[in-house]
């Protein structure tokens, strides 16, 4: 589903990450590790196709969805609301298992603006299962979940694996997944060490 050949990945100009080869298949999950700043987001970014790569190939069968932290949830609309509207964009359905999947089914008629941190997250997190594509893109999907809202979603990301879909995650948490693992402090770019310590003389 998702093959990375000698990737390298750069914010502002400066490469972050190279070197990374990787695959992940239909049924597979791959959790991306490293403290702050490492790179984690940019090789999202990168793999989501919202940033060209620096060097390096990425191939893809099928589109990805990509969840970043901010959760994209318009305020004045209803939970049932913003995820209509979402799904108008992918051409998909809301139905009742959806809210019921993401816990949403009480919250369904409450503005978007009156939910707590965690509700909106599982609000941002409904829009994946709504898109209907088969890569899911994950930047910290846990941040602001309680432990029930994380075993929640880790049992989505398992139906979509068990249906044929893959994920890349972005986590600092362990979320209880069955997955591939890389951590990216092995691929931290040399180029970038250097740039940096010389912003900072
Ligand atoms: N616009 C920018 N210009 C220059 N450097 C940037 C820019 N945006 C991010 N960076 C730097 O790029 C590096 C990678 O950032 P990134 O957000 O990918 O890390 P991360 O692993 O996702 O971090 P976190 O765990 O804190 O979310 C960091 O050192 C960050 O400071």
């Amino acid at each position: 589903m998702l093959r990375v050949r000698d990737l390298t990945v750069a914010r502002g100009g400066l490469a972050v990450l190279e070197g990374l080869t990787f695959a992940v298949a239909p049924g597979e999950a791959l959790v991306l590790s490293g403290p702050n700043g490492v790179g984690k987001t940019t090789l999202l970014r990168t793999l989501a196709g919202l940033q060209p790569p620096l060097a390096g190939e990425i191939e893809a069968t099928g589109q990805a969805a990509y969840a970043s932290h901010a959760d994209g949830v318009k305020g004045q609309l209803t939970v049932a609301e913003n995820l209509r509207f979402w799904a108008g964009i992918y051409g998909t359905r809301l139905t009742d298992d959806v809210l019921a999947a993401f816990a949403l089914a009480d919250l369904a008629d409450r503005p978007a603006r009156t939910l707590s941190a965690g509700q909106l997250r599982r609000t941002g997190l409904a829009r994946l299962a709504l898109t209907g594509r088969p890569l899911w893109l994950l930047d910290e999907p846990t941040v602001s979940l309680d432990a029930e809202s994380v075993a929640l979603f880790a049992g989505q990301v398992r139906r979509h694996l068990a249906t044929g879909g893959a994920a890349v995650i972005a986590s600092h948490i362990d979320i209880g997944l069955d997955a591939l693992r890389l951590d990216l402090r092995a691929y931290v770019a040399t180029e970038t060490a250097t740039g940096r310590d010389e912003a900072f003389l």
